[in-house]
């Protein structure tokens, strides 16, 4: 409660006789001459010299404004007044402070604190003051546009909206306009028409699925708005103000848990009272100047398009038809041929060896951020640089391109785990053609500490533009007369078993099909802004417990 004293002794009101929490026990007394002094109790701590505002002492005993949920006028329980202490007192007021407790691995809950006091006039300065406060923070949504995906993961989107992201958003006083979605697509066609300017925020409920819907309208109606032109790749695109929340209610929901460190929909909607904001780079996918998808977690051709396109079919598995489709797709060990041609990210600082991730407030993104104002400045900042394409053509089992680290409960490191949530820039990652038994050990390591990068079958390459060709399309397209050799082609398509392996695969494109076998990638530096914060950095995250929960600042 500190930064709330601190504001109202700054706003100069002389000090507080006696707010009382639930146990009776004095928290805040007198504040002689603007030093306020405190009584220790097991609340509270003596304010000493070291303390600054905004500063977190520890999560316990202080609260800083930015967490306070909200504010209520508290009715006191007569029989509460009747009991021990109390007696005594002839009429008590009372208010809440419900805020943002720190729990086990990134999980957020919304705890509350009842002062109570025996002067009417001092609680309804108290609770005047912190409205106020609460007002003062620009940041905090008041409305939303939410869409609920009913049939997303284990078909609890609505529940879990009505049950633990309402009753948060009540509390916190932001009106929610509430549309559940009756087919594929709604939300995004929706999202063309309604007027998305009186919105703070658009919250998808759901999985990666539904956020990429979402995504798409959103970006696309900015881009109608601008006079934008999506299908030329060159373009650069109009940047999304309005900020996107995500309550994890799908089968695999890695953009939550990548930015946020936990699936859990009362952290989701914490997060979103609060206001946070987590830019989020976007990869715009085109082919032949079409423009076909955008994406933000897996763009995944070969093994995990293949899980996709498997996994379709049998939605009504819920989460676990991706396991089940993913132990048939392994068994299958299809690989694919093909082009790959990239521009390696110049001017990023990481790499995607780097032992060091993502995290809240990361300085490698802000670095980025940094650059790209300044080249803003120079004037350089569309020009295409055309020099430095690599190109390697061959035999994949996998081709993954991820923006951000893809770190799911599956995969808690995800499958790059250096990769930035908003540094301009993809990891692209090559698994060519191996034995099965060795594909396996780097499935495995999607799920242990080990170094999923250390192998000879398995390239990694931060990017800023890519782009696959199947070796299929190729010759289609120099053979483009050559009828035998097309129908040749579309044979061996047919058939995977075939010996010259002239397959197709389809791209997961964050959870979505793509059924393109060229596409041209390019990164779209912090396209669009989430109601998230990134991962946080605890102090010591192995003895991390409720009652010593500090972060590090
Ligand atoms: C041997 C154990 C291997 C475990 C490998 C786990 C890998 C998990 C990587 C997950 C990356 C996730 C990237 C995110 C993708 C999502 O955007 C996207 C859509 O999400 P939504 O449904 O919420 O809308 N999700 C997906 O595409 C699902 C990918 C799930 C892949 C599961 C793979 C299981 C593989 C099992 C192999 C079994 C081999 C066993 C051999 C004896
Ligand atoms: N009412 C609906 N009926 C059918 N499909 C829907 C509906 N609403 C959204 N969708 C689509 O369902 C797909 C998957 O949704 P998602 O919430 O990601 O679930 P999951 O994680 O289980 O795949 C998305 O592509 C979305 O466009
Ligand atoms: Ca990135």
């Amino acid at each position: 409660m500190f930064e709330v004293l601190f504001y109202i002794l700054n706003k100069g009101m002389k000090f507080i006789e006696s707010a009382l929490n639930r146990d009776g026990e004095a928290v805040f007394t007198r504040a002689a001459r603007g030093l306020m002094s405190l009584i220790p109790t097991p609340l509270v701590f003596q304010v000493s010299g070291l303390w600054k505002p905004n500063h977190v002492l520890c999560r316990e005993n202080v609260v800083p404004a930015s967490e306070i949920v909200a504010v209520e006028e508290t009715e006191i329980d007569k029989k509460q007044c009747d009991s021990g202490k109390w007696q005594k007192m002839s009429k008590l007021h009372a208010f809440t402070v419900h805020y943002i407790k720190r729990a086990r691995n990134h999980r957020w809950r919304c705890s509350e604190i009842t002062f109570w006091c025996i002067d009417e006039q001092l609680c309804n300065q108290w609770i005047q003051a912190l409205k106020e406060l609460l007002d003062s923070q620009k940041s905090r949504p008041k409305q939303l546009l939410v869409y609920i995906n009913p049939y997303g993961g284990k078909r609890q989107g609505k529940r879990i909206y009505e049950q633990k992201v309402a009753p948060l958003f009540n509390l916190a006083s932001i009106s929610a306009d509430v549309v559940i979605t009756e087919h594929a697509n709604h939300a995004k066609d929706n999202l063309f028409e309604v007027n998305i300017y009186k919105y703070d925020g658009i919250v998808c409920v759901g999985g990666d699925g539904m956020f990429s819907e979402v995504m798409h309208g959103l970006i696309g109606r900015i881009q109608k708005d601008s006079g934008i032109d999506q299908n030329n790749p060159k373009t650069p695109l109009a940047q999304c103000s309005i900020r996107i929340g995500i309550i994890p209610a799908g089968s695999t929901d890695c953009i939550c848990y990548a930015t946020v460190g936990i699936i859990d929909p009362e952290t989701s909607a914490l997060h979103i009272i609060v206001g946070d904001c987590q830019p989020l780079d976007v990869s715009s996918i085109h082919h032949n100047n079409t423009f076909l998808k955008y994406s933000v977690s897996l763009l995944g051709y070969g093994f995990y398009g293949d899980i996709l396109k498997d996994s379709e079919k049998k939605r009504w598995m819920g989460p676990m038809r991706y396991d089940f489709s993913g132990f048939k797709t392994f068994l299958s060990h299809q690989y694919y041929e093909g082009t790959v041609s990239f521009q390696p990210a110049k001017g990023t600082v990481g790499s995607p060896r780097d032992k060091e991730s993502c995290r809240t407030g990361c300085h490698i993104c802000r670095q980025t951020k940094q650059l790209e104002e300044q080249q803003k400045n120079y004037g350089f900042e569309h020009k295409e640089v055309e020099d430095e394409w690599k190109v390697i053509k061959g035999k994949f089992l996998a081709i993954n391109a991820v923006n951000m680290s893809c770190a799911c409960p599956r995969s808690p490191k995800g499958l790059s785990p250096a990769a930035h949530l908003a540094d301009g820039s993809a990891d692209l990652i090559l698994v060519r053609k191996c034995s099965r038994f060795n594909f396996l050990r780097y499935l495995v390591r999607h799920t242990n500490q080990d170094d999923q990068f250390d192998f000879p079958f398995v390239d990694v390459y931060r990017v800023k533009r890519f782009q696959f060709t199947s070796k299929h399309l190729e010759d289609n397209e120099s053979d483009i007369k050559d009828v035998g050799k097309k129908r040749f082609g579309q044979f061996c398509s047919d058939h995977p078993a075939c010996c010259c392996n002239l397959a197709n695969s389809t791209w997961n494109c964050d959870g979505e099909t793509l059924d393109s076998s060229a596409v041209e990638v390019r990164v779209r530096c912090q396209l669009v802004k989430l109601f998230a914060r990134g991962i946080e950095i605890y102090k010591d995250e192995a003895a991390y417990n409720s009652s010593s929960n500090e972060l590090l600042s």
